[in-house]
């Protein structure tokens, strides 16, 4: 009965072992790896698992990594299954011109945000923000329909580009101030207030939208990075990913 659950973002692969494709399993054990070193799955940590029955991952970090992560899958008998944004999945409806084109990443964060809203009581619009490499800023109304999003540089994106563009700026990792001092502190907090104030925005254009109050979550590596500095009420939670893939593999493998 055991479910593997892959994210694959482009900084990091998360991983858990469920012990069924349902939402609620419980995770028998999870693990991250650096993008460089996906390779060291199979004889590493995956080496220790009990197989697998089954598998349902999202990747964004391109067709040659997806092929290493299924190589490392190789001594299992499991069918690797990839999440492949259609037009609806699990109560939402994709809004995106292209459905095909949303990043599979946000697709299923999304489902897991939908169900997460909905055990908490009468359906709602949402803003999901997910804090990664990139930053994703998504709206779905209170049906679940995703109306669209935002797509910003994330952290460390924002600094490089900053870095290698001008000729002083590559400096330290600062802190986030209200009025910074200093070249950290003005590098820092405006990355940090520039995602904080796409996502106010974003809030605001749902909340006139829809005529209703958003609820706010937050996930992805970085959330906690951001938290602090949010405009709104954000809950954070962590693994809104595996709770989509839960969701989906709970239809697909019934
Ligand atoms: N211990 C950590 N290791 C790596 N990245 C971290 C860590 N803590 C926070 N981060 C931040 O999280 C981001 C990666 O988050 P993650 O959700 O794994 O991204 P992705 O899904 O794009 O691979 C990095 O850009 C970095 O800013
Ligand atoms: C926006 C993203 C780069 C986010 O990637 P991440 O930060 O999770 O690594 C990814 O979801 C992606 O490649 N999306 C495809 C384009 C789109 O969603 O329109
Ligand atoms: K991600």
């Amino acid at each position: 009965m055991g479910f593997l659950a892959i994210d694959v973002g482009n900084t990091r692969l998360k991983w858990a072992l469920y012990d069924a494709p349902r939402p609620g399993a419980t995770a028998q054990a999870h693990g991250v790896e650096f993008l460089d070193h996906v390779q060291r799955l199979a004889d590493g940590a995956w080496s220790q698992l009990p197989e697998p029955t089954s598998m349902l991952g999202c990747v964004v970090a391109g067709d040659a990594v997806k092929r290493l992560i299924e190589e490392q899958m190789d001594a299992w008998e499991l069918t690797p299954h990839w999440v492949v944004p259609g037009a609806e999945e699990a109560g939402l409806v994709n809004g995106y011109e292209r459905p095909e084109r949303l990043g599979a990443d946000r697709w299923v964060a999304m489902v897991g945000a939908r169900h997460h809203m909905l055990a908490q009581g009468a359906p709602r619009p949402i803003v999901l923000v997910m804090v990664g490499t990139a930053v994703t800023v998504e709206a779905i109304d209170a049906e679940g329909r995703f109306l669209g999003g935002l797509i910003l540089p994330g952290h460390g994106i924002m600094l490089r580009a900053l870095e290698s563009g001008t000729a002083g700026l590559s400096v330290p990792t600062g802190e986030v101030q209200l009025f910074p001092t200093n070249t950290s502190d003005a590098l820092t907090s405006g990355g940090t207030y520039a995602i904080a104030g796409a996502v106010e925005r974003m809030w605001q254009h749902l909340r006139a939208h829809t005529g209703q109050e958003p609820a706010c979550l937050m996930t992805g590596g970085a959330g906690w990075k951001m938290m602090p500095s949010m405009t709104r009420p954000f809950e954070l939670v962590e693994n809104l990913i595996f709770d989509g893939l839960l969701e989906i593999a709970a239809r697909r493998f019934a």
